[in-house]
């Protein structure tokens, strides 16, 4: 079995300086393809769906509860900026927001000044001036690899982007699973593309895209989730945010379900990340809430959970300025980048 890796210890050998809380969690080692296993997962689609249409309806936590909640969402945020026009300034602003996610005064009100977001995330090209931007603190940089979004170039490609994107000081590294593997149930093709990129990631940490929207059913999101678990992956998350149909709460269940079902039967656990489309306060605590009665506290903690969301931190800064002065703000003063 592999040496137990803390988050903490990962992140500062890849940073050099990057120093998280040490939470002790062993690192998903991965185990051998089980495929009776994998294949043998289902997925009951129309129980998913009730339980699903029960989170939004139910009554929000109010008050100081949920500007706690919402503080704890800030902190497992990815803060993401992946658009083609991305420049070193964007990012430098984007790192500044990660530093302080909301402002000084409010956040001295709530008694949290010191709080960040769980990390950023940006192209290869952009982790240069995240690194730089976010030197002396521990907030890691993750990048997005092997041909995001389609993942469809040479496989030595991918593989050697990964490499090059550890090598700039990414500390975690966002794949994206090749669809066709799914889709064409080639699950052993599927493995062996997860493990090779798990291992060109190195001391990084490895979140597994699996682009749900573009899996055809639940039950291949089931599998495909359970298989890159099994070839060790940290974390396996929704969508790349390009896709048309990104993170839902019926994919979360799922995976959730998954991530539970690997923990039970191997003692490890991996982390969740839904991505893409999150833009609402009220949206991430119906997460927040999903994770806690499906999988439990430890898995609010960052090293364990992550949305996805390039403009998420706006409207729980907006909700979090209402609760301190009870007034709203305009949504354009909570610029990202
Ligand atoms: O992984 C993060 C996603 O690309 C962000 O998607 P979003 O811009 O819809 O929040």
């Amino acid at each position: 079995m592999e040496s137990h890796i803390s988050a903490q210890s990962t992140r500062a050998n890849a940073a050099g300086d990057a120093q998280l809380p040490q939470v002790g969690e062993p690192r998903n080692p991965g185990m051998e393809l089980d495929l009776d296993w994998a294949l043998g997962l289902q997925a009951n689609t129309s129980a998913i769906e009730r339980r699903c249409a029960t989170l939004p309806g139910r009554r929000s936590v109010k008050k100081e509860y949920q500007a706690a909640w919402l503080l704890k969402a800030i902190t497992c945020i990815d803060l993401t900026t992946l658009s083609g026009d991305d420049t070193a300034g964007r990012v430098r602003r984007l790192c500044a927001k990660a530093r302080q996610p909301v402002r000084a005064d409010i956040l001295q009100a709530l008694g949290t000044p010191d709080i960040t977001t769980g990390a950023v995330c940006v192209y290869h090209d952009m982790i240069a001036p995240a690194v730089a931007a976010l030197k002396g603190t521990s907030i890691p940089v993750a990048a997005v690899s092997t041909g995001f979004p389609a993942g469809l170039s040479p496989f030595h490609l991918r593989v050697a982007e990964i490499e090059e994107s550890v090598k700039a000081g990414a500390h975690e590294i966002d794949i994206v699973i090749s669809r066709r593997h799914v889709l064409s149930g080639n699950w052993q093709a599927l493995y062996d593309e997860m493990k090779a990129f798990r291992a060109a990631c190195g001391d990084a940490h490895v979140k597994a895209i699996l682009a749900t929207g573009e899996l055809g059913s639940l039950r291949n999101v089931a599998r495909a989730s359970m298989i890159c678990m099994m070839a060790g992956a940290d974390f396996i998350k929704t969508s790349t945010g390009k896709e048309s149909v990104n993170a839902t709460l019926p994919v979360s269940l799922v995976m959730i379900r998954a991530i539970r079902d690997y923990h039970e039967r191997t003692g490890y656990r991996v982390g969740y990340k839904p991505a893409g489309g999150i833009s609402k306060a009220k949206d991430a605590l119906v997460y927040l809430s999903l994770i806690k009665e499906e999988l439990g506290d430890r898995w609010l903690q960052p090293d364990l959970f992550r949305f996805g969301a390039s403009s998420l931190l706006g409207d729980i800064e907006r909700q979090l300025e209402h609760h301190v002065t009870g007034a709203y703000s305009a949504g354009y003063r909570h610029a990202m980048g």
